[in-house]
């Protein structure tokens, strides 16, 4: 045998590693069809915790948390909690030194009851009521970002004592991305537009309330986002728009909040070292001070460090081949949202079969309750075989909904010891509990 006859067969007996641009760190495929994360068996898991299920890595989320800080060593980092939260993952991100965006009354109370440090949270949000913006006083959080002249106005006569507050602004710049999450350009719901003067009219607003203390500028060009220039061309547009507020109102903010958006296998390293670039020499340029840049990633951080595990229920060969799953639209609405695509692989056993084209379907009663099209899968697929998706760890469980009264998967977290069950599976009860 030649030494390329034998690297194929040698290499059936060597774990095999995944695509490190979907799956977990330490994600490894082993012979016989299972999978390890951090040495714990995927197919081990789902017999001890049943299918459907989403697994964390707790190595690969403080892995990108630590990439942030070290290609961005002078910017705060706030994660952003809608991707994922839970009192574990807040602690985890308090641990690591991150900052943390919410978006609501319940994830601030998520973060504060884990002990997350309230001056390193900031309330996002384009309509918050004004019990949620009590909370957030009451919490003592860091920064409200302030997103209308209604909430300017609110906020202004709900502060007892100073606020640190940004204005979200709207730069007129496309992320390139989905429709649906595109919050950059003008003409949406979110932020003050520059072009048409509402944000300088916001920074005259703010500046009038006497408890508000306006500490820098926000602004989110969408998700999704794989082009580091558009980020620079934010800089170069609100860097222009801290050179105004300078002259006109005699003040340097301090602060300049570039949001997230960061795509999961995102130019980090390019994003730290071009975004501080282009910030210095337009600072240079206007002779204002650099204020501090914040950045707010959410999938990057959170999306490869989570997958699921599914279980089939049938699989009907006819036209097209359905592989149905014991979950669906409930746990994943992305494909469904925003035409997502998946990779989806068999877990637990090797086939030899040939690969052929299958649709995995989930549960649910909607024909566009479609996981993935077009999956490549071995031709012997059968019910009762596992599936895993990787990539679901941002906006699955967040997004997860109890649609046809199905139970909300448990996230079970893989860290240096046993597995540890974060949340664990919703109960027939859980799902009663709020009927009076
Ligand atoms: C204000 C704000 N910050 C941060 C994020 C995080 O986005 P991503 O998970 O795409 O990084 C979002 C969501 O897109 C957002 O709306
Ligand atoms: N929920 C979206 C992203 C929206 C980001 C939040 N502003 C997703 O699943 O991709």
């Amino acid at each position: 045998m030649t030494l390329a006859e034998l690297i194929p067969t040698f290499r059936n007996f060597l774990p095999e590693h995944l695509d490190p641009g979907r799956w977990p760190d330490r994600a490894q495929a082993l012979p016989g069809g299972d999978i390890t994360v951090g040495g714990t068996s995927l197919t081990g898991l789902a017999e001890r915790f049943d299918t459907p299920g989403y697994v964390v890595d707790t190595a690969t989320l403080r892995a990108r948390c630590r990439a942030y800080r070290a290609a961005l060593p002078d910017a705060e980092i706030a994660f952003a909690g809608k991707a994922f939260l839970c009192r574990r993952m807040a602690k985890l991100l308090a641990g690591e030194g991150l900052s943390l965006d919410v978006c609501s009354a319940g994830e601030l109370a998520t973060a504060t009851s884990a002990g997350f440090p309230p001056g390193r949270i900031m309330l996002h949000g384009n309509a918050k009521p004004d019990h949620e913006l009590r909370a957030a006083l009451d919490a003592g959080v860091g920064r409200i970002v302030l997103d209308s002249p209604d909430e300017i106005d609110l906020l202004g006569a709900l502060a007892t004592r100073r606020q640190d507050v940004l204005i979200r602004v709207t730069p007129g710049i496309d992320g390139h991305t989905h429709r649906a999450v595109a919050t950059g350009v003008e003409d949406q719901k979110f932020g003050f537009s520059l072009a048409s003067g509402q944000a300088a009219e916001a920074v005259r607003r703010v500046r009038s309330k006497p408890l508000l203390n306006l500490v820098g500028l926000h602004c989110h060009l969408g998700s999704q986002i794989t082009d580091v220039e558009v980020y620079e061309r934010a800089v170069r547009a609100l860097a222009g728009f801290l050179a105004e507020i300078a002259v006109r109102h005699g003040v340097t903010l301090p602060q300049l909040d570039l949001g997230g958006g960061h795509a999961v296998n995102f130019d980090l390293r390019g994003f730290g070292c071009r975004v501080k670039n282009v910030l210095a020499q337009e600072c240079r340029k206007h002779g204002l001070a650099a204020p501090r840049l914040v950045v707010e990633p959410g999938r990057a951080i959170a999306a490869r460090a989570g997958l699921t595990v599914y279980r089939v229920i049938t699989v009907k060969r006819g036209v097209r081949t359905f592989v149905a799953v014991d979950g669906g639209f409930s746990d994943n609405p992305r494909p469904a949202l925003y035409g997502a695509r998946y990779a989806v692989r068999l877990l637990g056993r090797a086939s030899s079969a040939p690969v052929a084209p299958a649709t995995v379907v989930g549960r649910h009663c909607e024909a566009g309750d479609v996981l993935m099209r077009d999956a490549v899968l071995p031709g012997d697929i059968a019910a009762g075989d596992l599936l895993v998706v990787p990539c679901t760890g941002a906006y699955h469980h967040s997004m997860a909904s109890t649609y046809n009264s199905v139970r909300r998967p448990p996230v079970i977290a893989i860290g240096d010891g046993e597995p540890e069950l974060w949340i664990r599976r919703e109960s027939a009860e859980d799902l009663m509990a709020r009927e009076v």
